[in-house]
Formats: C-alpha cells, sequence, structure tokens
C-alpha cells in the first residue's frame, strides 16, 4: 500500500520512528484496516505519543505533515481526509464505547490504553475533589496556633492547608523555596490531628518519581519537622522516608505492571507525592487505581516545570488556571471563614470544581529581592525577556551569563575543572563514600541536549579529558576512580531508578565498585552489575528534575532546536541553590523565553472544561 510506503520512506532521525510504522503495518496486515487515511493517522497518533503528546489533536494534522521528513510529509498530505468516521471504524477506530486500537474524542485521536488512562485520571481527580465538611470555625485555631496571624493580607500557605485539608484531592503548585514542604508538614499535622481526635491513627506515606527527589523530600520534610513544635503523637505519625513511586506501587521484575493496583490497593490513609511534574500520564494511573478508596492525596509540585518525560503533562493540565487561582463562592467563603480573610480575594467568579482542590504559593522564601537567581526564574515564567536581560547587568553576585564563544566555552570547562575537584580530592584523600557523593551533588553542569559537542555526550567527553589533565582522574577504561554515573533505566530487582546517580570508588579492599546513596548510607554495586547508565558531568535538564544543586551552570547549544523552550530555560534556572551561569548564545535567549511546551493532551478540557 502506498502510503505505507511513503511512511517507512519517512522513518529517519527527527521523522518517524519505526515503532510508529510498525503499528500502522501491524494494522494493515492482521486485517484490521485498510483504510490508508485510517493507517496514517495511526502512525501520526503513535509518533505524537513518542514526543510526549497524549492525543493526536486533527486540527494539528496538515502542519505536523508539513514538518514532518520534507518532502515526504507534504506526499502524504492527500491521504488525510479530516475527521475519520467512527461508524465505519470497524475494528480499529471507536468513541472508545468498543475496545479499538484507536479511540476517537472530540477532534483529538488516541491511541486506546492512553485514552483509558486520561479517563481514568480525569474522573478520580473530580470524584475526589468534593469537600468533606471540615469545620472551618473549628480548624481556626489549629491553622493559626501551626501558621501565625498575617493579618489582612493572605498567607498562601496557610490558605492552601484550610483548602486541603477539606478534600481528598490536594494540589499544592508552587516555585521553589515557595515553602511547599513546610505547608505539607503543617497540613499532615492538622490531618493528623482531626484523625486522633476521630479516634484513629492515619497511615501517612511520601513518594516521589524519583530516587534523587524522594531522598530530598525526605530531607526536607525532617528538617521542616524539626523547626516545628509539634505534639509528640503527631510528630510520630510523619514518615521519615519517602520512597520513589516505582518502590511504592511494587515493581515486579522483568514485567510492567506493579504488586498494587486496583485489585490489590497500597496500605495507606494519605499519600504525598512531591515533584509530581515528573509524574507521566501512564504512571499517574497507575498510582491513582492503586489508592484505597477513601484515601487521600496530595499532589505537590511546580506547574511551570518542564513536563514529564514521557507522555502527558499531568500536573501542568490539573494546574491549568490562567492568571492567579481563585476558588469558587462555597470554598472562598469556607476558607475565608478558617483563615480569618475576606472571601472576595479568594473568589473567582468563573472558577471550576477542580479548583477548589488546589493551591498556589507565590511567595518564595529562599529568594529574595536580592537574589538573582529568584528574580531571573520569575521573569521567564513570566515571558519577559527584557527584564531577563536587565538582570544580567544589575550586578547579582548569584548569577552570570558567559556569551557561546570559543572562550566562553573555555570558561565552562575551566568552572567543570573547578567544581568537580571538591568531590575528587575529597575521593583521593579517601573520603567516605557519603562525603563524596554529597561533595558531588554540590556542583552540576546542565545541558538541553543529549548529542553534538554542546549535548551531554560531547560536554562528558570534554570534561572527563580536562580532569585528566588536570591530574584529577585517571581514566583508564570504561570504569575508573571519580567516574560519577546517571541510572537510564530503573531496575526493580537492584532497586535503581532512572535518576540514580553513582560514583565509582574503591572499597577497602581497593577493588572499584559503584557506590550510591541511599537515604544517607552509601551501597556499593559492582561495575558489571550496573543497569543502564551514563557519565553523568554533564546532566540534561529533564533528567536533573527533581534535585537542586548549590552551583548550577546551564548550557544550551549554539543553535536553536525545538526542545529549547521557556520551561526547558526555568527548569535549569530553579536547580540552583546557591549561584547560577548561563552559556549561551545572546540571540537564542529571546526564543528560547517565548517558545512555550505545549504538550497534546485531553486532561485539562476534561477537568476544566
Ligand atoms: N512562611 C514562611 N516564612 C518564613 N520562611 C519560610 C516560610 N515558609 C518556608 N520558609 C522557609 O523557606 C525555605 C524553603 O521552604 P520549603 O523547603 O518549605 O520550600 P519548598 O517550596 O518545599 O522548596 P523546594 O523548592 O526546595 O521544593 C525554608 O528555609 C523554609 O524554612
Amino acid at each position: 500500500m502506498q502510503v505505507l510506503q511513503l511512511l517507512q520512506q519517512a522513518v529517519m532521525p527527527g521523522g518517524l520512528r519505526a515503532l510508529d510504522v510498525q503499528f500502522a503495518r501491524f494494522l494493515h496486515q492482521t486485517g484490521q484496516c485498510q483504510d490508508p487515511s485510517l493507517l496514517l493517522l495511526a502512525a501520526l497518533t503513535s509518533f505524537e505519543l513518542g514526543r510526549g503528546n497524549v492525543c493526536l489533536p486533527l486540527a494539528a494534522v496538515p502542519d505536523l505533515l508539513r514538518s514532518l521528513a520534507p518532502p515526504l510529509g507534504e506526499q502524504l498530505r492527500p491521504w488525510f481526509s479530516g475527521t475519520p468516521d467512527v461508524t465505519t471504524g470497524g475494528e480499529v477506530l471507536s468513541g472508545g464505547e468498543r475496545l479499538t486500537p484507536l479511540v476517537l474524542d472530540l477532534d483529538r485521536l488516541y491511541l486506546q490504553r492512553y485514552w483509558r488512562f486520561e479517563c481514568d485520571v480525569a474522573s478520580f481527580l473530580l470524584q475526589r475533589s468534593e469537600p468533606l465538611g471540615v469545620d472551618p470555625a473549628r480548624l481556626k485555631p489549629s491553622l493559626q496556633r501551626l501558621f501565625g496571624d498575617a493579618g489582612a493580607q493572605p498567607d498562601w500557605q496557610k490558605v492552601a492547608a484550610a483548602a486541603v485539608v477539606n478534600r481528598r484531592l490536594g494540589v499544592i503548585s508552587g516555585g521553589p523555596g515557595t515553602g511547599k514542604t513546610t505547608t505539607v508538614i503543617k497540613l499532615l499535622a492538622l490531618y493528623i490531628e482531626q484523625q486522633l481526635a476521630l479516634g484513629s491513627r492515619p497511615r501517612i506515606r511520601l513518594a516521589a518519581p524519583t530516587g534523587k527527589a524522594a531522598a530530598r523530600m525526605a530531607e526536607s520534610i525532617s528538617a521542616a519537622r524539626g523547626g516545628l513544635d509539634l505534639a509528640p503523637e503527631i510528630a510520630r505519625l510523619i514518615p521519615q522516608e519517602a520512597s520513589t513511586l516505582h518502590r511504592l506501587l511494587g515493581v515486579r521484575p522483568g514485567s510492567r505492571g506493579f504488586r498494587h493496583h486496583a485489585g490489590n490497593p497500597l496500605h495507606l490513609d494519605l499519600l504525598v507525592v512531591d515533584e509530581a511534574s515528573m509524574v507521566d500520564l501512564p504512571m499517574m494511573a497507575r498510582l491513582l487505581a492503586a489508592l484505597p478508596q477513601g484515601a487521600r492525596l496530595i499532589l505537590i509540585g511546580d506547574r511551570d516545570q518542564l513536563a514529564s518525560v514521557e507522555a502527558g503533562s499531568v500536573l501542568g493540565d490539573i494546574c491549568s488556571w490562567s492568571g492567579e487561582l481563585g476558588y469558587g463562592q462555597a470554598q472562598a467563603d469556607y476558607l475565608a471563614q478558617a483563615c480569618g480573610l475576606d472571601s472576595a480575594v479568594l473568589q473567582s467568579p468563573d472558577a471550576k470544581p477542580i479548583a477548589d482542590s488546589l493551591a498556589q504559593l507565590r511567595t518564595s522564601y529562599r529568594f529574595g529581592a536580592d537574589s538573582g537567581i529568584g528574580r531571573l526564574a520569575r521573569a521567564v515564567n513570566l515571558g519577559d525577556e527584557a527584564q531577563f536581560q536587565a538582570l544580567w547587568r544589575e550586578g547579582f553576585a548569584d548569577i552570570a551569563w558567559h556569551s557561546l564563544d570559543s572562550a566562553g566555552f573555555q570558561v565552562l570547562i575551566g568552572r567543570c575543572v573547578e567544581g568537580y575537584r571538591a568531590y575528587l580530592q575529597l575521593l583521593a584523600a579517601g573520603a567516605s563514600a557519603e562525603r563524596v557523593l554529597a561533595a558531588f551533588g554540590r556542583f552540576q553542569l546542565l545541558c538541553a541536549l543529549r548529542n553534538g559537542p554542546y549535548g551531554v555526550t560531547g560536554l562528558n567527553e570534554r570534561i572527563e579529558q580536562a580532569l585528566a589533565n588536570a591530574g584529577l582522574i585517571t581514566p583508564q577504561g570504561h570504569w575508573y576512580a571519580g567516574r560519577p554515573v546517571i541510572v537510564t533505566r530503573n531496575d526493580g530487582a537492584l532497586e535503581l531508578f532512572n535518576g540514580d546517580i553513582g560514583i565509582a570508588m574503591p572499597n577497602a579492599e581497593g577493588e572499584l565498585r559503584v557506590w550510591f546513596d541511599q537515604g544517607g548510607t552509601a551501597r556499593a554495586l559492582l561495575p558489571s552489575r550496573m543497569p543502564e547508565h551514563e557519565t553523568v558531568y554533564a546532566m540534561t535538564v529533564h533528567k536533573s528534575q527533581g534535585s537542586e544543586f548549590d552551583q548550577t551552570l546551564l548550557l544550551l547549544p549554539g543553535e536553536d532546536a525545538p526542545v529549547l523552550t521557556r520551561e526547558l530555560l526555568y527548569t535549569g534556572i530553579t536547580r540552583a541553590r546557591k549561584t547560577f551561569e548561563l552559556y549561551a548564545p545572546d540571540y537564542l535567549l529571546k526564543r528560547v523565553i517565548a517558545r512555550r511546551t505545549q504538550r497534546a493532551s485531553g486532561l485539562a478540557g476534561r477537568l476544566w472544561g
């Protein structure tokens, strides 16, 4: 069939994937579909999924074809005949009422599984956003004790806690240092207090998408708990540990399924998930399915960060209000009473029911007005390119921008040698693996791209060479003392997950092992047992989500690329705790700040429509 031949020719880097065409070919060969226009749409839906889009909006097809493997995309154009007819879709296409590989929902085409994930996630979230009937007058003194009294100005942390404690679903979004952890710990205290008063001892679990994010969550929760004067019976019920979502759900080695699912739910009453922007649609669907009836879920994250690596932008879709978040009349009245505020400042006339489960933290306590990092992040978020450019000239000590000429590139390599010197010197001096790992975690070069001289692979080679020239490492063969690696594929059996970072170091017998931090203790693994991994002197911004580094360097490539978006720049900047250095060509920044990530999905419409 000619359409299949053309699709096959469009398989190339930047074009279709072999998998996309294979899907269309399968539908054809198994006799399920002889309609060339449907085969074309099947391949394109699969292609879009590979790019993180949950569905294929039919209106986007002409543009997609135009951009696809020129001139082949244009040659495929005559086979696109608009919205397919579900009544003649046979075994391949339906409106979801039958089990077919493709589902058409309004003007969006889905692979069946993803349509189901999206519907399940939407209905779960809408069901759990019903109010639980907490009495605001009884809540008020507890809120006052935990949050104090800010006066007439809304304390958004207090509002968030009051909003979420009255629902089975709570979503708290805020930028870096806006007090998400601080709020959650107080919220947990409120919740435990309520449950103890009812004679129940709630089971609470904390989780995050990656090992690194889980470790950071546990650390910040215990730091925040230490700063609060909580009754011992309340403090005892707040967990000290956080697990990865994979570990929580129970990975079954060799299987994509989990031990916990709708038929075998998790044993918990409340789950807090941090870094929720990293959770993709399939994972969110599996997580929600595994929650027991009646359990509460609190999602925490930053809606402005990059979307998940895999398909979907679940947190972004849930938090897709525009401007400032406002509540419906009843929720605004409840919050006003509980927090001692005027309900008019909380209310929005056209608020949707889902808004009542959401909270937005607006003040950064980490980055004050004197912080270049905080101001940069804000300018990027607002898409304010003029402000972004002006900030570099205002003399902030914590930010620096280097143009990406050859001198700038040399400065970058030199900075990396200096930055990584600390952990390598500790290693050479025989410091413990824990200390070496902690020192490595303070400095990180981030790249936007994977390949090419300005991508992770090129930079890893350059930095390795420069560190060797400086006598800090002796890279003999694949493994050498000091080689930092990042795990790139989950390995449930080894309990190592995508994003976990290890460093090769000798053990007491002088044999090289790869050491990972697990809850403050280093654990060693034979290099030969390592799951898929790569060197990590340079890391992609995507992989850096859920981590923060005292000193963060971000390199954007010399040439523009579609992945260079506002969200990528914002995520890179907000990984920095103390200093941020940008290495990027001047001309690129305007485009990057203007370019928003757009992920096709119907979730926002289902929640907010
Ligand atoms: N209401 C507040 N008043 C003063 N300081 C606060 C307040 N809330 C949080 N902080 C402080 O701000 C810092 C950041 O708070 P927290 O860790 O809770 O924020 P976060 O949003 O969880 O940060 P991250 O971006 O690391 O996830 C902490 O030092 C915390 O003690």
